[in-house]
């Protein structure tokens, strides 16, 4: 059954909007315009997410979030929609035990990821999740057919995009139960690195103390997962190709064939192809573990993850600091989307956990996630061309100019300029233009 949204928004354009966003993305959503109403409908039905506004022609969302938490011990997630002049309000009902807020002008997929991440429902559909952004979510529907067969899987992309997370989620889906067995390619020299495969018997060599197992023979029945394969010596690879083949293995100083059943994943970061014709890596092995490829893009060809990833890994770091919940500021959050995350979901994970132990409020701010000013990263990565520069700060003056005058009414301002209140939302999310 679908998730029961609440809405409660006096303004007919905007919660008309929401309406159509939200059913669209599949959620059951309820729309009332004013205070009261909605209060009766949540004392009456069980709704599992409420946006609000907090302005509303009756009773604020304020009060109305304040009544209900005194009447009802177990009230449902609230996400506020605040002006920038109720700023202070909506930190106050986090305090309070409200979940998120958004300030005006945001961004629709905003919103449609915080309250998805609330919500859970990544996880709803196949068990796993890796993201909202369509190409996780691709991924994720492969999964589970996947899972259905025993064929080898390459994952690839670069490094921190979470490529032995979706290894994990895709054995987790197969072989819930039975052994998941990583091993870095690229971390061992060549002789650890064979003895770490395939295991040894007592009096191999020096210091071969007694038998010992290796991951192939530990992974049986489960999933081996060789990361960095492309790190892999050409002299290992024939030897894994030969065990992959046949199905058996020989542990170092043994002779008797061990016969070995798993899964194979293995990841990289390298073009094995570019490897191939290169000669770095056997062509053989190549098409071996290659049957099915996956390539799990950098963040920053996936930003609708950027969000939804900052405000699991903030929901995770707050239940760490004893309920103190973390909401990053609006600002913060156009920083995220803008940084080009090369280290990608990794980074951002570290980046989140920092700025959770050395800041000094709750609302994160650019430079408690950032150790330097994320803008300068921008300019340099976004290198505009003069031309390009030229217009973009153009139009951004023009726009600033027409906020001024208008008051920073959105409406008005749109018409004035003679275009939607959505284009000019998604100019000024463009443009970095905001009342702060
Ligand atoms: N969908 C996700 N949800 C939450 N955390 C994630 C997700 N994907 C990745 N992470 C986290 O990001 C970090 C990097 O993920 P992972 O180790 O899977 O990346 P990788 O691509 O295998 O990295 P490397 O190439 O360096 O081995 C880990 O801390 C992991 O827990």
């Amino acid at each position: 059954m679908s998730k029961q949204i609440c809405l409660i928004e006096d303004d007919e354009i905007m919660g008309e909007t929401l309406l159509v966003r939200l059913t669209l993305e599949g959620f059951s959503c309820d729309w009332y315009q004013r205070g009261q109403e909605a209060l009766a409908a949540l004392k009456d039905k069980n709704y599992n997410l409420v946006i609000s506004d907090i302005r509303l022609p009756d009773i604020s969302g304020d009060t109305l979030f304040r009544q209900l938490r005194e009447a009802h011990a177990a009230i449902p997630p609230f996400i506020f929609i605040t002006g920038f002049s109720d700023i202070e309000t909506a930190v106050e009902l986090l305090k309070l035990g409200a979940q998120d807020y958004l300030t005006k002008p945001f961004d629709l997929d905003a919103l449609v990821e915080k309250a998805r991440a609330i919500l859970g429902e990544a996880e709803a559909e196949t068990g796993v999740s890796l993201g909202v952004s369509p190409a996780m979510r691709h991924i994720e529907a492969m999964l589970p057919k996947l899972a259905a067969g025993n064929t080898s899987v390459l994952i690839t992309g670069e490094s921190g995009v979470g490529k032995e997370r979706v290894a994990l989620a895709l054995h987790r889906l197969a072989h819930e139960n039975r052994p998941f067995v990583a091993v870095n390619c690229g971390a061992l020299t060549e002789t650890l690195l064979e003895a770490e495969l395939f295991g040894y018997e007592k009096g191999a060599f020096t210091g071969a103390q007694r038998t010992k197992k290796g991951v192939f023979e530990q992974a049986d029945g489960g999933t081996l997962f060789l990361d960095e394969i492309g790190d892999m010596p050409l002299s290992m690879q024939i030897k894994v190709l030969r065990s992959i083949q046949e199905r058996t293995i020989v542990r170092v100083g043994g002779e008797t064939a061990i016969p070995v059943n798993f899964r194979l994943i293995c990841a990289t970061h390298r073009d094995l192809k570019a490897m191939v014709e290169a000669g770095e890596f056997r062509e053989d092995l190549y098409y071996r573990v290659t049957v099915i490829s996956l390539r799990i893009p950098p963040l920053r060809e996936r930003k609708e993850d950027i969000l939804w990833m900052a405000h699991r890994f903030l929901a995770d770091l707050s239940a760490q600091h004893d309920g103190e919940i973390f909401v990053l500021q609006p600002s913060t959050e156009r920083a995220l989307l803008d940084y080009r995350w090369p280290g990608n979901i990794r980074e951002l994970k570290h980046a989140l956990e920092r700025a959770c132990v050395l800041t000094e409020g709750r609302a994160l701010s650019p430079d408690a996630v950032f150790e330097r000013p994320a803008r300068s990263e921008i300019a340099a990565s976004n290198k505009l061309s003069a031309l390009d520069d030229y217009l973009a700060e153009s139009e951004r003056k023009y726009i600033l100019d027409a906020l001024e005058k208008h008051n920073w009414q959105i409406q008005i301002c749109a018409a004035a300029l003679g275009i939607s209140r959505k284009n000019l939302w998604q100019k000024m999310r463009r443009l970095n233009i905001s009342r702060e």
